[in-house]
């Protein structure tokens, strides 16, 4: 009976997932529809083939599981923010020509943009340029155009932003009867990611119907000798080269704009960074070149050099997460089952209103999502198999409250930010390939930035000295105390929620 209720915990939870799932392409059909035919067949293409990155086969080993995939990271973000990311934090403008004036804007008024595309920002519900927005677009608009490079968190407004200046810069009237009539090209990592970004355009398009908008993107087919009409394309590289070279459907001397998006990501991915330059070496000297980064280690940085040339530099530093407002402790235990127990135990002690659980492998987090759901719980499992889409719908039942408790690996929440819970529990904790403590992800798993400073508490289970010893190295990584907790002494345990 407990198991099957289970069964069917997990039956509903992907149904809801799936239906989730095919809504969100059912509104890219529609939305595409009335954007461009050539969109609605890069669209049907996405429902045919659905999202196949981290996760998407069934078959996947644990290691592969644990592959660092950041394209699948950035879609499953994109596809679970519902709003901008504020920081407090400056940003660092380095200017090419340090002698010309330094815009910003407060604005989007300052701006002077087309009417159509003022009208589209403010019905997307923009008030104000984010604090990227407000350095980077006036470089952007700027005449003569202006290179630049951008780097700031996920979500901070980087995607808003070069939609703007794309679309602020193509020429309606340019209905040249080949490719040449494309005034901008936008290349993204991964396929999801550039109907992602597509998205954006059709949105902040919506006001300016003369601009279209087409997809250089694996399953869109177009036939031999097509005339593209567009003035947009976004793709990603492999077929955005093949369109350029080899089809020749884009002129790219034609070319005004060029956008490399998620450079970060490009690089991570064999053969595009070859490919974008490739593609950036065709263009003429005079297109503008933009590129937009998450990150900005040094592989990016040399990237970022080579497709954009004399470059503007605007960063914006990560707001810090901080151990400061987590209470943090350790049980000591000597199996799995005994971690459970103390978990259990816990949950009679304290009231915990949502709860996200770490597991280290997916078997170990289905076992024990299984067991929490026996307990009656309402329990969310994120899982390696699970598409991407699914988990965002998973994310999103658990945002919204549906579950109280999210088990999961690392792999499936690495950057997921909610800001709602309270209690973490690492049930195993973060190591990495060779068993050294993983700090970086322990710090994201528990702390908080300025901005969520919330109280938190953390519970570390441990289950063996190796457990014991990667414990006492992130203590001293933190130089934070990590106090070890009871768990069969109710009191104590009552103690840590006050
Ligand atoms: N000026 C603004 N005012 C309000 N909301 C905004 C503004 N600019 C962007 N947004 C919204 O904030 C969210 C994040 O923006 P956007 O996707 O542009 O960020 P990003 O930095 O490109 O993120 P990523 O690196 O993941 O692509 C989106 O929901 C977007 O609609």
């Amino acid at each position: 009976m407990a198991t099957d209720s289970w069964a069917q915990a997990v039956d509903e939870q992907e149904a809801a997932a799936e239906s989730i799932g095919s809504l969100q392409i059912k509104d890219k059909l529609e939305e595409n529809g009335t954007a461009s035919t050539a969109t609605t067949t890069a669209a049907a293409a996405s429902a045919s083939t659905p999202a196949k990155m981290e996760g998407g086969e069934g078959n996947k080993t644990e290691e592969e599981d644990d592959k660092d995939d950041k394209a699948a990271q950035s879609l499953l973000n994109k596809l679970i923010r519902s709003n901008l990311v504020n920081t407090t934090n400056q940003v660092e403008v380095l200017q090419r020509d340090p002698n010309s004036p330094l815009y910003s804007v407060k604005s989007f008024e300052e701006l002077r943009l087309k009417p159509q595309l003022l009208q589209g920002v403010y019905a997307m519900g923009f008030n104000r340029p984010s604090k990227i927005q407000e350095n980077a677009l006036p470089l952007m608009l700027a005449e003569p155009p202006q290179n630049l490079i951008a780097q700031s968190q996920s979500g901070t407004g980087k995607t808003a932003a070069f939609v703007l200046a794309m679309l602020s810069h193509v020429d309606p009237n340019n209905k040249f009867p080949q490719v040449n009539c494309m005034a901008c090209l936008c290349v993204s990592p991964t396929y999801e990611l550039a109907l992602q970004t597509g998205k954006v355009i059709e949105q902040m398009g919506k006001y300016y119907s003369e601009v279209k908008l087409v997809y250089a993107i694996r399953g869109n087919k177009l036939q031999r000798g097509t005339q593209l009409q567009e003035q947009v394309v976004i793709g990603t590289p492999g077929t955005m080269l093949d369109w350029c070279l080899k089809f020749k459907f884009i002129d790219p001397k034609k070319i005004k704009v060029f956008v490399l998006d998620e450079a970060d990501v490009m690089i991570a991915t064999q053969g595009h960074q070859d490919q974008s330059i490739r593609i950036q070496r065709m263009l003429p000297k005079q297109c503008q070149m933009l590129l937009f980064s998450a990150t900005f280690e040094e592989t990016v940085w040399n990237f970022a050099q080579r497709i954009v040339p004399d470059p503007n530099i605007i960063k914006l530093k990560r707001e810090e997460e901080t151990l400061d407002t987590i209470k943090q402790y350790y049980v000591l235990c000597n199996s799995k089952e005994e971690k459970f127990m103390a978990l259990c135990n816990i949950y009679g002690a304290i009231t915990i209103a949502q709860a996200m659980i770490f597991c280290h492998t997916r078997k170990t987090a289905g076992w024990l999502a299984g067991e929490l759901s026996r307990e009656g719980h309402q329990v969310a499992l994120l899982s390696g198999e699970m598409q991407v889409e699914q988990r965002a719908a998973v994310i999103d039942r658990f945002r919204e409250g549906k579950e109280k408790v999210l088990v999961t690996t690392n792999v499936c929440a690495r950057g997921i930010d909610v800001e709602q819970v309270s209690v973490v529990i690492n049930f195993d904790l973060p190591v990495d390939r060779d068993g050294n403590p993983d700090n970086e992800t322990y710090l994201h798993r528990i702390g908080r930035t300025g901005r969520f400073g919330k109280r938190g508490l953390a519970i570390n289970m441990v289950d063996s000295k190796f457990s014991m010893n990667v414990l006492n190295k992130i203590q001293d990584h933190f130089n934070k105390n990590i106090e070890k907790l009871d768990t069969d002494d109710l009191d104590e345990i009552e103690k840590i929620a006050s």
